[in-house]
C-alpha cells in the first residue's frame, strides 16, 4: 500500500487515481498527525509526502513529519514532492532520510517510474552471492574479479539495473567505473538502445547546452547545420556522464534542471523535448567534499546518486590481480597469435605486490606493453620490470608513464613541489607555476594542501 500525504485534495485525488490505475493500492492522509498514525499502524510500503502543505508554505510541518517518521521507521521509502522554488527544502528532506524527490508539476510517467524504482530497491538483498551465481543471472562478461567487495558491487549492479534509478559510480581513476556503467546498461531493459558516454570534463560551459541538448541551424553564429544533442542520442537508452565532478557551476544548474523536469529545449528552437534516459554518472572526486567547499551543487548530488557504487582500488583487492592478468593475457594470445603466452606463478606473485596507483588501467597497459616488447612466451619478472620503469631514453621527458598518474595527481604534486620550493610563499609559488594567486588558492583548497593564510 502506498500512502499519499497532502492537504490538497486535488493532489491526493490525482495521485491516487494514477497509482490505482497502475495497480497499486493506495491510502491518503490530509494532515501530518493522521499520516503519522497511518505510518505507525498500517506500515505502508512507500510514502509520498508533499512538503508544501498549503497552510504552511515554509515546509516545516512536512519536515517535522519526515523526522518523526524516520525515528520510528528507518526503512519505508519516502518520496518528497516540492515546488521547483523550494528545492532547498527537498535537499533538507533528503538529508533527513527521504529517498527521492519530485517537483511540481510532475509528469505521471516520472511518478510511476520513481515509485517502481523505490519499491524494487526496497526488496531485501539476496545475500552471499558467488561469482557463478551472479554470472548465471546477469551479463558481467567483461568484468573480471572475485573479490568479496566486487561481488557485492556486482550484486547491486544486477539488482538496480532494471530500475531507472540514477547511479553515481565513484572510485579512483582506472578502477573500472565506465565498465560498471556499461554493465548497468547491458543488464537493463534499455540494453538494445544506445549507451551514450559524455565526458563532462571536456565540455566548457559555453558549449554545454548545444552539446547536451543540440541546436538548430542558425541558433548561433557557428551553427551551420542542425545538431542532435547527447540526451536525444541516448533517448530510451542510458547516458553516462563521466567526470561529473569537473562540471562548471553554470552547467551544473542546467543539468539539474533537465534531470529534474525531464524536459529541455533544443538551442534556437522553442520545442520542448522529453528525456527518457537512464542517468549514470561517474567521478574520481569526492563530491561530498566538493559540496562542503561550495564547488558542487548539493541538490544535483542528491539527484544523481539515488544509488552510490564505490569501486575499490586495485591495491585493496590484490587477489584479483592474477585473474585480471590472465584475462588480459588470454585476449593478447588471440590478438597477437601467441597461444603459448603465460605468466608463471613467481611472476604473478611479484605482480600482486605492485602498488599500481593507476589501478586496472595501469595493470592492463603494463601487461600489453610487456607482451609487445618481450619475445619470450613465458613472461619473467624482468620483462615486466623493464616496462614498469623503462630505462631512461635520450630526450625522454621526466613525466611519469601513462596510466601511472592522473592529470589531477600530477597537478597536485607540482603545486606541492612549488610550495615547498618557495617556502609556502604564495606569490612566488603562483608565479613559478604561471598562475594567479587566486588560481593557486583554488588548487590548494582543491587538493587540500595546507598553507599559511596570513601569507
Ligand atoms: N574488473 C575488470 N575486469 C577487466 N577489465 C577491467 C576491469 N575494470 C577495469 N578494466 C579495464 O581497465 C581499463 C580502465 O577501466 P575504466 O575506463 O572503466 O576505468 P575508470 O574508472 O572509468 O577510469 P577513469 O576514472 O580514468 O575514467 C579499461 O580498459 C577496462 O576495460
Amino acid at each position: 500500500m502506498i500512502l499519499i500525504v497532502d492537504d490538497d485534495i486535488a493532489v491526493r485525488t490525482s495521485l491516487s487515481l494514477l497509482l490505482k490505475t497502475a495497480g497499486y493500492s493506495v491510502c491518503t492522509a490530509d494532515h501530518a498527525e493522521r499520516a503519522y498514525e497511518m505510518i505507525v499502524n498500517e506500515t505502508p510500503q512507500l510514502v509520498i509526502l508533499d512538503l508544501n502543505f498549503s497552510n504552511d508554505t515554509s515546509g516545516k510541518e512536512g519536515i517535522m513529519l519526515l523526522e518523526k517518521v524516520r525515528q520510528v521507521n528507518a526503512r519505508v521509502p519516502i518520496m518528497l514532492i516540492t515546488g521547483w522554488a523550494s528545492i532547498e527544502l527537498a535537499v533538507q528532506g533528503m538529508k533527513l532520510g527521504a529517498d527521492d524527490f519530485l517537483n511540481k508539476p510532475w509528469s505521471n510517467e516520472h511518478v510511476l517510474q520513481s515509485v517502481e524504482t523505490l519499491l524494487t530497491l526496497r526488496t531485501a538483498r539476496t545475500v552471499s552471492k558467488t561469482r557463478k551465481d551472479l554470472d548465471r543471472k546477469y551479463n558481467f562478461r567483461q568484468i573480471i574479479g572475485e573479490d568479496a567487495g566486487l561481488l557485492d558491487i556486482l550484486e547491486t549492479v544486477g539488482r538496480v539495473a532494471s530500475t531507472n534509478a540514477s547511479v553515481l559510480i565513484t572510485g579512483e581513476s582506472g578502477t573500472g567505473k565506465e565498465l560498471i556503467a556499461e554493465a548497468i546498461h547491458l543488464n537493463s531493459n534499455r540494453a538494445s538502445k544506445p549507451f551514450v558516454k559524455v565526458n563532462l570534463g571536456g565540455i566548457s560551459s559555453s558549449l554545454f547546452e548545444s552539446e547536451m541538448f543540440g541546436h538548430v541551424r542558425g541558433a548561433f553564429t557557428d551553427a551551420r547545420i542542425d545538431r542532435m544533442g547527447r540526451f536525444e542520442m541516448a533517448n530510451k537508452g542510458t547516458i553516462f556522464l563521466d567526470e561529473i565532478g569537473d562540471l562548471e557551476a553554470s552547467s551544473q544548474v542546467k543539468l539539474l534542471r533537465v534531470l529534474q523536469d525531464r524536459t529541455y529545449e533544443v538551442l534556437g528552437s522553442s520545442r520542448t523535448k522529453t528525456v527518457d534516459t537512464r542517468v549514470v554518472c561517474a567521478t574520481n572526486k569526492d563530491l561530498n567534499q566538493m559540496v562542503s567547499a561550495g564547488l558542487f551543487r548539493e541538490d544535483l548530488l542528491y539527484r544523481i546518486n539515488l544509488i552510490n557504487i564505490h569501486l575499490p582500488a586495485l591495491r585493496d583487492r590484490k587477489d584479483d590481480i592474477p585473474l585480471l592478468v590472465n584475462f588480459f593475457i588470454d585476449n593478447l594470445k588471440e590478438i597477437y597469435n601467441r597461444p603459448l603466452l603465460q605468466v608463471p606463478a613467481q611472476t604473478m606473485r611479484w605482480l600482486k605486490e605492485l602498488p599500481l596507483p593507476g589501478n586496472i588501467r595501469q595493470l592492463k597497459n603494463l601487461v600489453e606493453r610487456t607482451v609487445l616488447i618481450s619475445l619470450r612466451d613465458e613472461l619473467k619478472v624482468e620483462d615486466f620490470k623493464s616496462q614498469l620503469h623503462p630505462a631512461p631514453k635520450e630526450n625522454r621527458n621526466s613525466l611519469p608513464e601513462v596510466g601511472v598518474m592522473t592529470l589531477d595527481q600530477v597537478e597536485a604534486e607540482m603545486v606541492k613541489q612549488a610550495m615547498k620550493y618557495h617556502n609556502n610563499r604564495i606569490t612566488r609559488a603562483a608565479a613559478s607555476l604561471g598562475i594567479t594567486r587566486n588560481a593557486l588558492y583554488r588548487r590548494l583548497e582543491k587538493y587540500q594542501i595546507p598553507y599559511d593564510e596570513s601569507e
